[in-house]
């Protein structure tokens, strides 16, 4: 059996299409562009990717980019004040700092400086609770394109068997909490955890967020499960040349896709969701700001 490849790059297409309708009427008829503020401390080449790809989606969906780089010495006060100065800037309805932050920054200080309302990650401490109590809040961009994608490929979620493998703040948690709130039976699986391939083989859904290239070999995966993989390992590769690198995930995908019933691909799986995402937690904050209709099907 070959898996059903989950088309990310397809779906998210999708989704900055429907930004991009609900954003023409905000302009029209109320004056408003909903705008971003991506803020960059230092010079990973991998996150100036992300940051260039976001500025000009953003763009495209007939929205502002306003991009901040400021250098790997930059202090925690000096980041303090710009996210002041954002917070209270009227043309900027979402802010999102880069991660990871140089050693010198406190990272939850930083998180937890975002006015809650303009935290387009959903990082901030409220709206994780927000999140955690099944309540409305900023939903994370990763987790968010996630669901969606898992929503598409198999409708209800619910009493299905959910393993997702990592706990991290930014993915594995909210994660997490998504399925639980979509009434998954949720196990978390981390770096300690006895015996992970059967716990693995017990999924029905299977989150993979590690960050370990291909860990995850297709004996793990139970037949006909379905498989998401939020990886992206950039690893050597020879055979396109010297010095040559590609991207692959945390799922070790050609003995995968035999045994799957779906499964994401990395590239073009998880990532372009997680901007997609990005764009519209930024209108839906716009709207909220300004006691407007949000848009539909767009959060959890
Ligand atoms: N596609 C996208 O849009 C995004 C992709 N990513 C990618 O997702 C991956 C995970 O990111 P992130 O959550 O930030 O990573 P973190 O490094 O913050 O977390 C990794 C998690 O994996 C767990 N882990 C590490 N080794 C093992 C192991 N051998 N067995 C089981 N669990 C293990 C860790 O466990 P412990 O807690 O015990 O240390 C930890 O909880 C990365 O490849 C990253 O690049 C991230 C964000 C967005
Ligand atoms: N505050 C914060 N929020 C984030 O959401 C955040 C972050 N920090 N730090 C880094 C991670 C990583 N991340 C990705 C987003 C898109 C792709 C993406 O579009 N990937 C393409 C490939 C891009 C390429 O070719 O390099 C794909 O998978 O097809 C990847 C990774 C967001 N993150």
């Amino acid at each position: 059996m070959t898996a059903t490849l989950i088309d990310g790059k397809a779906f998210a297409a999708g989704i900055r299409e429907k930004v991009a309708a609900h954003v023409a009427p905000l302009k029209s008829d109320h004056g408003l562009t909903p705008g971003l503020a991506v803020v960059l401390v230092g010079e990973d080449p991998a996150s100036q990717v992300y940051v260039r790809n976001k500025g000009e989606q953003t763009r495209e969906a007939g929205m502002a980019s306003f991009e901040h780089r400021l250098s790997a010495d930059t202090s925690e006060a000096d980041l303090l004040a710009l996210i002041d100065r954002l917070n209270a800037d009227p043309s900027v309805h979402g802010i999102l700092v880069q991660l990871p932050l140089p050693d010198h920054i406190g990272e939850a200080k930083v998180i937890n400086a975002i006015d809650p309302a303009k935290d387009v990650d959903g990082f901030h401490i409220s709206n994780v609770g927000l999140l955690a109590t099944g309540q409305k809040s900023m939903v994370p961009c990763t987790p968010l394109g996630c669901l969606l994608m898992l929503r598409d490929a198999l409708g209800s979620l619910s009493g299905l068997n959910a393993v997702v493998v990592g706990r991290s703040n930014i993915v594995g948690k909210p994660m997490a909490q998504l399925l639980l709130a979509d009434s998954c039976t949720v196990t978390i699986a981390h770096s300690r955890t006895r015996d992970l391939l059967e716990v693995c083989r017990g999924a029905d859904i299977l989150v993979a967020a590690v960050g370990r290239p291909q860990m995850i070999p297709g004996d793990w995966v139970k037949p006909g499960a379905t498989v998401i993989d939020v990886g992206i390992n950039r690893v050597p590769a020879p055979e396109k040349g010297e010095g040559k690198t590609r991207l692959v995930g945390d799922v070790d995908f050609a003995s995968a896709v035999e045994v799957a019933g779906a499964i994401t691909p990395v590239p073009g799986g998880v990532g372009p969701m997680t901007i997609a995402c990005l764009l519209a937690n930024t209108v839906t904050a716009c709207c909220r700001a300004n006691g407007l209709p949000e848009p539909e099907g767009l959060t959890a």
